[in-house]
């Protein structure tokens, strides 16, 4: 049974398919303090957040069964990325659930703002009726700067293309082809602020957003420009814009997000007649609550039942196309890591992978993950999955080279990987052969045929007459059955390799004997 806690207010709609599971129990305790969730959080498999749960290392640590957190939104700035990619925890988030909300937001923002909507509210319930102060500006004909033309910003810009604005975008990924598909104009920060009547920003934060518009964008920004903050607090340097707004270079503002949530009381963009704030709103729509936590539940499951899944935040997203033509490769990938490092001896400190063929054309690095995973398990244990492969390997210092090449020996693909230790190197080579499955097909230079698989024992003797005999007959005195054998050598009466696959696993103390036996140089007993 997975143990599933929710800490915030999540739409419990959105949640019925975890409700209806019957592999999954959920627990629903929001507002706890970050002392609470320590000490509860080590009986659950998977966190369920919004943004109010700030998800500190403390809390990962103490979090000893956790392998997910979801996020029922977008932004993960809540969430510790590198903690939780330590600990091997994935963190999946819903993108595309709550968009359409918060670009509606962002518009009624904007429109609050160009009519004062809040403050003629505020002084016509309070028994005033002022036509006067009021007077507001129109949309249409104005010019949008939209930084951020992602998955929000580029709505924004539909939407004000309606309203009769011109948009001017400002994105790194925002190409020619794409804004003219939208209809918006390219600008950089600098040209945009000078020629903007609206601002609104639609960028994660990050060390290169942080402030992206402060000072000196305020400095060259034109009269008069409103701007608009429904993406995160920081983004706007909230003191430079205060100073802006004051010196009557902006005419107002309007923020759902702020440096530091809640505000403090005496935050001065509270009550000013200027600034229109709502408390972090944009995804506070019955329809969003609903899409992103129907989306969080389901990777929720995919991840606790070990499928597939996509929308991982600390993960490298994978294209369908590219993880098509790989997963065939995961398993001998993973199975080849463990081989190789149990026929290693030392310390690990490279991990040579060459992939040729059909592998040459391919964006390999998650088959990578999957080696390494193989690769470090061994020492590392259970600890070590997709998510932190990559990372333990770097911790340790351990150097991972990549190649490609057409060398395949004949296969239509290969994967060679060397395992250099501080006690020497070994390296093997694996294919997938089409309907008969995975094969290791060389060890150190012998070329062999072993489905990597079971228990096997590899042998390194002497190239002498009755070695297999030998062999045969102690491991059946041991009461121990050979399903397949093979044997190779480079030259005859040289150094020779035998790979046998055997019914279960043989003891220390058999090894120990077997290695006795005359001509016999090594004997390894492997498990995969
Ligand atoms: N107020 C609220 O309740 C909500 C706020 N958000 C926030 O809105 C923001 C945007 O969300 P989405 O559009 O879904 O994300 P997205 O990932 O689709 O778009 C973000 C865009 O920002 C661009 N970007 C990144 N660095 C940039 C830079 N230095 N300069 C210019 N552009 C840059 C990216 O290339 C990307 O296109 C996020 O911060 C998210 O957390 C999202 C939902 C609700
Ligand atoms: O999805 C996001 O990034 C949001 O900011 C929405 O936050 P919330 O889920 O409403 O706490």
């Amino acid at each position: 049974m997975f143990k599933i806690l929710i800490s915030d207010p999540i739409s419990d709609q959105g949640i019925q398919k975890l409700h209806d599971a019957t592999d999954v129990q959920v627990d629903k305790k929001t507002g706890l303090s970050e002392d609470e969730l320590v000490a509860i959080i080590g009986e659950y498999d998977a966190l369920l957040v919004r943004s109010q749960t700030k998800v500190t290392p403390r809390i990962m640590e103490a979090g000893t069964r956790l392998k997910a957190i979801g996020r029922a939104g977008v932004g993960v700035d809540n969430i510790n990325l590198e903690a939780a990619t330590q600990k091997g925890i994935v963190v999946i988030n819903a993108p595309d659930g709550n968009t359409i909300s918060t670009c509606e937001h962002t518009f009624a923002m904007m429109m609050a703002l160009s009519r004062n909507i809040p403050q003629a509210y505020k002084k016509t319930v309070g028994g005033e009726w002022d036509r006067k102060s009021f007077l507001g500006v129109e949309l249409r004909n104005k010019t949008l700067g939209v930084m951020g033309m992602g998955r929000i910003g580029s709505e924004v810009a539909k939407r004000a293309k309606a309203f009769g604005m011109e948009v001017i975008g400002f994105d790194p990924f925002l190409t020619e082809e794409r804004a003219e598909k939208l209809g918006v104009g390219i600008g950089t920060v600098d040209e945009i602020v000078q020629v903007a009547d609206f601002i609104t920003v639609h960028t994660p934060l990050t060390k290169e957003t942080k402030h992206m518009i402060a000072k000196p964008q305020f400095d060259i920004m034109k009269k008069g420009a409103r701007i608009i903050n429904c993406a995160r607090g920081g983004i706007i340097d909230e003191a430079a814009l205060m100073e802006a707004i004051e010196n009557g270079t902006v005419a107002g503002a309007a923020f759902d997000v702020f440096e530091v949530e809640p505000p403090q009381a005496d935050h001065p963009f509270l009550n000013h007649p200027k600034v229109v704030v709502t408390p972090h709103l944009g995804a506070s729509t019955i329809e969003a609550q609903e899409n992103v936590a129907i989306d969080v539940s389901e990777e929720i499951l995919h991840i606790l039942r070990n499928e597939p899944f996509k929308n991982a935040v600390n993960m490298p997203p994978v294209p369908a196309s590219v993880l098509n033509r790989l997963q065939p490769y995961f398993i001998l990938g993973e199975k080849m890591g463990s081989f190789l490092v149990q026929i290693s001896e030392g310390a690990v400190h490279e991990i040579h992978i060459n992939f040729s063929g059909e592998l040459a054309d391919v964006d390999t690095a998650p088959l990578v993950r999957y080696i390494l995973k193989g690769v470090l398990s061994h020492h590392l244990g259970s600890d070590v999955n997709l998510v932190n492969a990559n990372h333990l390997a770097k911790s340790r210092d351990v150097e991972i080279v990549r190649q490609k090449s057409s060398a395949t020996k004949g296969f239509t693909n290969l994967i060679t990987l060397t395992l250099k230790t501080n006690r020497g190197s070994h390296t093997i080579a694996g294919t997938l052969l089409n309907g008969y499955g995975v094969r290791i097909v060389e060890i150190d230079q012998y070329p062999v045929d072993i489905e990597p698989e079971g228990n096997l024992i590899l042998v390194s003797h002497n190239d002498k007459p009755g070695m297999i005999g030998r062999l045969g007959t102690s491991l059946g005195d041991k009461d121990v059955n050979i399903a397949t054998m093979q044997v190779g050598r480079k030259i005859i009466g040289g150094a020779a390799l035998m790979a046998l696959s055997i019914d279960k696993p043989i003891s220390d103390e058999i090894i120990e004997e077997l290695c006795q036996l005359p001509e016999m140089v090594s004997v390894q007993s492997i498990t995969l």
